[in-house]
């Protein structure tokens, strides 16, 4: 019997799966991650079809994704589901701007996703690496690719373009945004909840490694914090996040550094990590009583503030604020000190169901629905995989130049 999805979502530090039995709610067979590749790497099953979870280390070096995603295969093979599996879907960040729905991954289509990496080197090349992996393992399935970048891709005009020249902008140097799997798996909860309000004018805060804000109205993306690349926007865990183009301009004329080691700075060396000089985990930082580790938490959090006040701006007000993905669902004390910078536009956040693991976390005065909602990207995916383009879009131009 083939009748099983497998979903790879491959992050900035982990590797997350899960199996969906490929009929109508989309029941999940198995679901797990390993987490913390750079270091310290976990496997973790959280609901297997055999008994038995998991919850083992796989050493205290990094690992590479290969690794990673053999831990996950003999997963699916101690659980009996290779042979079920006839579709794997990916999670594929960038789609630049023709990959605007899931589409069969085939030769033609991996040719034009490659050259988008540069605008997102850290997650792109694993993505596809993911897809010449599971292809390998599961040569009888069909690859499917759907993109971070798509839930956005209907935004307004003024929200994608720079104040650059206009042939840049026509070249592609727009903005794109990410994490759109996450933000339109919030958005089917926020139907279900709200009907087609949704949650009417809202604010989603994905907070896990890497980590953006969205402002939708009624379910759709209006505007997002990160941008052309993965860097824009919030402070991440070792990414800067906004950056004033100056600074850049000064690192390669005054300093001369290259481009390569731009990025290793940029993406690698910043963020948490950078401002902390210790760890880009949140983790670490709120257990650690240094103070850069204290300052570092300040800032992600002073950033996220302003940007809440930007967005709900770009909206006219802010009727529900939700929080997602591993800060946003695991950190109490992050969620309070949000709410605290945007008590100014009405939130108000209830201590109680904040710290108890409650969906809705807002005090009873509070005129903004404050929610937590795991972030379900697997999900996403299983659900957008079911009508897919079943080639390149014939318009597939190359990445910006
Ligand atoms: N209990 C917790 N408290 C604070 N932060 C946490 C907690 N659990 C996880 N995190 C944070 O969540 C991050 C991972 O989030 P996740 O959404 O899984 O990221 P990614 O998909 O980019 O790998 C970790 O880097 C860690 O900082
Ligand atoms: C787009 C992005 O930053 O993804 P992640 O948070 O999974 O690293
Ligand atoms: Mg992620």
């Amino acid at each position: 019997m083939t009748d099983a999805i497998l979903v790879l979502n491959g992050g900035s530090s982990s590797l997350k799966f899960a199996v969906f039995e490929g009929r109508d709610q989309l029941p999940v067979l198995l679901r797990g991650n390993v987490s913390s590749l750079g270091q310290q790497p976990r496997l973790r099953v959280e609901a297997a079809a055999s008994a038995s979870k998991i919850d083992r280390s796989l050493g205290e070096a990094r690992i590479d994704m290969d690794k990673a995603f053999a831990a996950v295969a003999s997963v699916l093979a101690d659980n009996d589901l290779l042979r079920r599996i006839d579709r794997v879907g990916h999670r594929i960040v960038h789609g630049g701007r023709d990959f605007t729905e899931a589409t069969r991954l085939d030769e033609r289509t991996l040719k034009a996703l490659r050259l988008l990496e540069p605008m997102a080197p850290i997650h792109q090349r694993i993505n596809l690496e993911l897809v010449a992996l599971a292809t390998k393992l599961l040569p009888q399935a069909l690859q499917i690719g759907c993109f971070d970048t798509a839930f956005h891709s209907a935004r307004p005009e003024l929200a994608k373009i720079y104040g650059l020249p206009r042939a840049m902008s026509e070249a592609g140097i727009v903005s794109y945004g990410f994490h759109g799997l996450s933000y339109s798996h919030i958005a089917a909860k926020l139907h279900d909840r709200y009907g087609t309000r949704a949650g009417g004018r809202t604010i989603v805060a994905h907070l896990g490694s890497g980590a953006s804000l969205c402002a939708m109205d009624a379910g759709r993306s209006i505007a997002t914090t990160m941008g052309f690349s993965t860097l824009d926007g919030l402070l991440m865990s070792t990414r800067c996040g906004a950056l004033d183009p100056g600074v850049i301009l000064h690192l390669l004329q005054e300093r001369r550094l290259s481009g390569d080691e731009l990025v290793t700075i940029l993406y690698e060396q910043s963020g948490l990590l950078g401002v902390s000089g210790i760890s880009g985990d949140m983790r670490t930082l709120i257990g650690s009583d240094d103070l850069a580790a204290a300052q570092a938490v300040d800032l992600f959090v002073y950033r996220i503030g302003r940007e809440i006040g930007s967005l709900a701006a770009a909206m006219g007000g802010l009727d529900t604020l939700v929080f997602t993905a591993g800060i946003g669902e695991n950190a109490p004390l992050v969620r309070e000190r949000i709410s605290a910078a945007a008590a100014w536009l009405g939130v108000g956040l209830d201590e109680e169901r904040n710290r108890g693991g409650e969906e809705v976390v807002s005090a009873a005065n509070s005129s903004v629905d404050v929610l937590v909602i795991p972030a379900d990207e697997e999900r996403a995916v299983a659900t957008d995989m079911f009508i897919f383009r079943s080639a390149a879009p014939a318009t597939a131009r190359e990445g910006p130049r």
